[in-house]
């Protein structure tokens, strides 16, 4: 396993991908309660972006499992056991290697150590798990007569940032909730990234507003590429996801998004694009960091 959260570059190198023109698939699932089932629907469509031209395919996040406190214990699997302990996580690894494509395995819940977390496993194209990223902000939102979920009910908050070398360039990663802090994303791009992938699972109160203004404010803010990828909407379920999985380019423009229903979208990235972008409009380089600098004086003051 590699997360490169230590790497420092600050500007834009392209040498550690090739190649700068790909497509990506973004799988949006409908999931059930049957995980078997589940995971043989998730093989078949990695297996339909594949044949479509993805190099990189991106699943939703919680694609094995409901999501629901109740079931994110039922449906855990040890994802450093491997094997058996983790069909999953196992199906993903098999397909990356077949393929010979990068996948970015949305999330499922892990068990580790006693505790249980909402993790995304990245598989690069020899079928190895390459990073690890473990949900950083835990979705509590209590929107009374709207909406109310405490993942921190059941899960704990991962504590990394995952930052990635793959086949298909360097990828920040995050889970949903994750996308709502600009911070880390500047992490990301101040480290290199050209593209951050977000499996989320944004609710029908806040999804109509935020959803896309998010991925297109990290795209715009960093110039880089933003992709997401949401479980298809299921009115029947106790959860029900927003769906819209996207694309967005470095100009914060939307290149591929869909509607709620199941779909692989299919979308083109370009990587020369970044360099050019940021020529154009060099904000980066701009930023005055003489004048302003995040410190978060709540957690200083509580140490
Ligand atoms: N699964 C999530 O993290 C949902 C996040 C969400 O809906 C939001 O509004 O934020």
């Amino acid at each position: 396993m590699k997360a490169l959260a230590s790497l420092s570059s600050s500007t834009l190198s392209l040498r550690c991908c090739s190649p700068f023109q790909f497509k990506i698939g973004l799988c949006q699932l409908s999931v059930t309660a049957d995980k078997e089932k589940n995971i043989a629907h998730a093989r078949q469509a990695i297996q339909d972006a594949a044949s479509k031209g993805a190099q990189l395919v991106l699943l939703p996040e919680i694609w094995n499992s409901p999501y629901s406190n109740d079931s994110f214990p039922v449906y855990a699997e040890d994802i450093d056991a491997g094997g058996d302990a983790s069909p999953s996580t196992a199906m993903l690894s098999d397909l990356a290697r077949l393929l010979k494509i990068t996948i970015i395995g949305g999330s499922i819940p892990e068990r580790s150590g006693g505790n249980l977390y909402n993790t995304c496993c990245v598989f690069g194209t020899d079928g190895k798990l390459k990073a690890k990223h473990r949900k950083i902000h835990l979705f509590d939102m209590d929107i009374p007569g709207k909406i109310t979920f405490m993942e921190s009910k059941t899960l704990t908050a991962g504590e990394t940032p995952t930052i990635v070398d793959t086949e298909v360039g360097r990828i920040g990663i995050g889970i949903c909730y994750d996308i709502r802090f600009p911070e880390l994303a500047m992490t990301y791009a101040a480290r290199g990234a050209h593209l951050l992938c977000y499996p989320g699972a944004f609710n029908m109160t806040t999804g109509p507003l935020h959803w896309e203004l998010l991925q297109r404010a990290r795209a715009t803010d960093n110039q880089l590429y933003v992709a997401t990828c949401s479980p298809a909407r299921d009115t029947g379920s106790g959860y029900v996801a927003w769906g819209h999985s996207t694309l967005v380019g470095p100009w914060g423009e939307v290149l591929a998004t869909t509607e709620h229903e199941e779909a692989i979208i299919i979308g083109e990235i370009d990587y020369s694009i970044l360099e050019q972008r940021r020529t154009h409009l060099p904000v980066t380089k701009q930023r005055r960091g003489d004048l302003y600098q995040l410190v978060d004086f709540q957690r200083l003051n509580s140490h």
